[in-house]
């Protein structure tokens, strides 16, 4: 069984991490769609697909068998709600399940007669792309919130002073 799951991932946090390693428990193979992936350098967004896409594909290494296989999709958004699951179609594996906790997601894929199967929150206090970009602007520890490979990728960008610049913080 094949399934999706979609998030911004600015960053790659340790609450995607526990979402997937208990959808890795429970199919064979995951889609993992890079949405808004026309965004970057922003402090909402800060990070490229490019830069998203190497923090999932190391960190996943973690949590799946060797046997497992996911694929990483880069996804744009399309302004238009109601052609948005035929766009994510058109771009990726054929999928059989969705898992999100985001309303507006769950109910696109339930109205296309997707199975859509809620996910749990794992500490959503510090596992939350909002507080981990605060602690970067303001220099407070976020090292923690991420598994380890993203805080390589994070290093290897520079992406901390990237998104202090945004934020124009740095002086
Ligand atoms: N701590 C968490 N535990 C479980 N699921 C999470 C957690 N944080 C986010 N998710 C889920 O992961 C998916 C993708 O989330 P997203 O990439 O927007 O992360 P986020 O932490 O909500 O980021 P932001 O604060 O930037 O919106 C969503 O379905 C969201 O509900
Ligand atoms: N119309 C659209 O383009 C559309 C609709 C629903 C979700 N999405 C995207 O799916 C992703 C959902 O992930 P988050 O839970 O991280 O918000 C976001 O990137 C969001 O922009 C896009």
């Amino acid at each position: 069984m094949r399934a999706f799951f979609i998030g911004r991932f600015q960053p790659y946090h340790l609450g995607h991490h526990e979402v997937l390693r208990e959808i890795f428990s429970e199919v064979d193979e995951v889609v993992i769609g890079i949405g808004s992936a026309q965004e970057s350098h922003t402090v909402e967004n800060p990070f490229t697909a490019g830069e998203r896409i190497m923090m999932v594909d190391r960190a996943v290494g973690e949590i799946k068998n060797p046997g497992q296989k996911v694929y990483i999709v880069p996804l744009e958004d399309v302004y238009r709600n109601s052609l948005w699951v035929s766009h994510v179609v058109s771009m990726t594996p054929y999928f059989d399940v969705i898992y999100s906790n985001n309303p507006l997601v769950i109910r696109l894929f339930r109205e296309a007669g997707f199975e859509v199967r809620r996910t749990r929150m794992f500490n959503r206090m510090e596992y939350h792309g909002t507080e981990i970009r605060r602690r970067m602007i303001s220099g407070e520890r976020w090292e923690d919130l991420v598994p380890e490979p993203v805080v390589d990728v994070i290093e290897e960008i520079d992406g901390v002073r990237r998104i202090r610049e945004i934020a124009n913080t740095d002086f």
